[in-house]
């Protein structure tokens, strides 16, 4: 267990209603270590999103009982102020969301929000700040960095921009990245790219990943191990060789019965970074 950058112990997330508690998600428990990626896979519905907002504490209090614990190298996210979270978020826990456009203010350009990102959570100048944009859309083969920085989110098609979100992301070397479907709103090409960008940044800053994904296709190419969630529990978890080989749950084994959308290996990656 100590060799997990990010922990989750007995997690049970209630939303208050005008009858009472409900459970939203309960028992959860998993560990993602140093520079893995662990897949959580259920239908719509199942508590994906609940898990992962509870990690970055962006459920609403208000209307949520959150029990738990919830570690980040070994610190206890689960309650902390909002203003010390907003210093952890951005910069340890990195989130990429499914619509990239939902991450940008429409008003600014890419490069504005790229550096006053970087700002935000660092003591560099708007210069320095962009130097370091430019150093991590170069690594992450972003084509013509400073072109790009200029243009108006609008400007830029869905994957470009899903591709300088993960820059965004990775750019501070967060400890974990959570990628909610990452490649939902992408077309196949686009879905490739980004992919292979988290795969990057994964082995060459050791970030751990724990992406959220309803296409196994996406979990069977990238992740390490694998949650499966159904109705707010965790009903299998299992290394994905395993979970694809000898899947235990029956509810599993009609997930897998849906075809992976993504055939990676027909794909020679390669040439389209
Ligand atoms: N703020 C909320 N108030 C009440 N119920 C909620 C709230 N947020 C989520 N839920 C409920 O919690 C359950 C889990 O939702 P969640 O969004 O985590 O599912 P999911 O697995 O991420 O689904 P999807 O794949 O559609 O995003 C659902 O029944 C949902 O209706």
């Amino acid at each position: 267990m100590d060799q997990n950058i990010l922990n989750v112990r007995d997690l049970h997330v209630q939303v208050k209603t005008k009858d009472g508690l409900s459970t939203l998600v309960q028992d959860i428990n998993f560990g993602i270590e140093k520079g893995k990626v662990l897949g959580l896979v259920g239908e719509s519905g199942s508590g994906k999103t609940v898990t992962s907002m509870s990690i970055l504490q962006l459920l609403d209090r208000k209307n949520m009982e959150i029990e738990g614990s919830i570690t980040l190298k070994g610190r206890e996210l689960n309650g902390i102020k909002n203003k010390e979270m907003r210093g952890i978020r951005g910069k340890d826990i990195a989130f990429i969301m499914q619509n990239p456009m939902n991450a940008f203010t429409p008003v600014f350009t890419v490069g504005h929000q790229f550096v006053e990102t970087i700002r935000s959570h660092t003591s560099l100048n708007k210069k320095q700040a962009k130097e370091l944009a430019i150093d991590i859309m170069e690594i992450v083969n972003l084509p013509h960095p400073d072109k790009l920085l200029k243009n108006y989110p609008f400007q830029l098609s869905g994957g470009m921009l899903q591709r300088v979100m993960i820059a965004m992301a990775a750019c501070l070397h967060p400890s974990v990245i959570i990628a909610d479907e990452p490649t939902t709103a992408l077309d196949l090409h686009n879905q490739l790219l980004v992919l292979r960008l988290l795969d990057k940044i994964r082995s060459k800053y050791g970030t751990s990943i724990l992406l959220i994904s309803h296409d196994l296709g996406v979990i069977a190419e990238m992740a390490d191990e694998v949650i499966v969630m159904k109705h707010g529990r965790i009903v299998e978890k299992a290394n994905v060789f395993d979970l694809f080989d000898h899947p235990q749950h029956e509810y599993t084994k009609k997930l897998l019965n849906t075809r992976p959308t993504l055939q990676v290996d027909q794909q020679p990656i390669t040439h389209m970074l």
